[in-house]
């Protein structure tokens, strides 16, 4: 039978948070089948507010129709620990195509420059740059309020994969305490409707290094993901308050490559301007060494 290329199911994560052990093993069941598929699905019923979602949403619009200076003040160039702007085109994620078409904010946990992960210069981590004055001042609260409930959504998404590899729920607690995750606003101008497909990228064609990343997506499409059976581009459905998750090539590699760690893009061609906010959850950045440490020397 030739095999069927749909895109990513939407999953009912409230089973997560109920006492129905038949409806939790199923979505187990279902987020396994996705993870050994293509490493893709969407969640619903998860706990966070659909309030600070569009609180977030409404921040990072304003943030980036604010003059190009403005952004540049709090450029990321300005630290080594990928915090704040990244400029229109920084990027090229796919080799031979054109520079990406998108601007982004990054922001993580507040990490004073006495923290031992900022001494020891551990993945990402250091203070936040914000822009200044008031509007400022809510674009931090905001989006400080959102970033600890994705900590919140992620364990329990970890929660959740442990179990669907027959292991208990706590089986991660030491990766995600003390860890550490990036959130990216980010901005795609829409693509003029006649540029090359074959170079022409929101983003380029990628795989996620973490262990998963959890993206809100608004109303606009253009994230697609590889259907390595078919060879085609899978368009991932917008739907509001929705999480599309997605394994990174860290939880690829902890399955023995059983998990996978997808291709994915995005294109935007829908006429519309496009804003997303990944958030990649990256753990405690001692977790391997403290794993590799335990295994008794023979
Ligand atoms: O904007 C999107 O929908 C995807 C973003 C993404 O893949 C990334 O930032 O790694
Ligand atoms: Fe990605």
């Amino acid at each position: 039978m030739a095999p069927i290329a749909e895109a990513p199911p939407i999953l009912d994560f409230s089973a997560f948070y109920g006492n129905d052990e038949v409806a939790k093993a199923k979505l187990v069941d279902d987020v396994r089948k996705c993870c050994l598929r293509n490493g893709f699905f969407q969640i619903v019923g998860h706990r966070v507010p659909a309030q600070l979602q569009d609180d977030v949403l409404a921040s990072l619009k304003h943030f980036f129709s604010l003059p190009k200076s403005v952004k540049e003040e709090v450029h990321k160039d300005n630290t080594t620990w990928n915090r704040g702007y990244e400029s229109f085109g920084s990027q090229i994620l796919e080799a031979g195509t054109l520079p990406d078409s998108k601007e982004g904010f990054y922001i993580g946990e507040e990490i004073a420059k006495d923290h031992p992960y900022f001494v020891h210069k551990k993945l990402n981590s250091g203070p936040n740059q914000w822009p200044e004055g008031s509007e400022g001042m809510t674009f931090k609260e905001t989006s400080m309020a959102y970033y600890s409930e994705m900590h919140a959504l992620a364990r329990d998404v970890l929660a959740t994969l442990a179990r669907s590899l027959d292991l208990g729920e706590d089986y991660f607690n030491d990766f995600t305490s003390g860890a550490v995750a990036t959130l990216r606003y980010l901005h795609y101008p829409p693509q003029p409707s006649d540029s090359d497909e074959k170079l022409a990228r929101g983003i380029g064609a990628h795989t996620d290094f973490g262990s998963v990343t959890l993206l809100m997506q608004d109303e606009v499409e253009g994230l697609q993901v590889w259907e390595k059976t078919t060879g085609a581009w899978l368009d991932v459905e917008p739907v509001k308050g929705a999480y599309v998750v997605n394994l990174g090539n860290m939880f690829m590699r902890w399955s023995n490559d059983r998990y996978v760690s997808n291709l994915h893009r995005v294109i935007n061609k829908s006429g519309k301007e496009r804003y997303s906010v990944p958030f990649f959850y990256s753990g405690n950045p001692d977790f391997g060494e403290r794993r590799v440490s335990q295994v008794p020397a023979n």
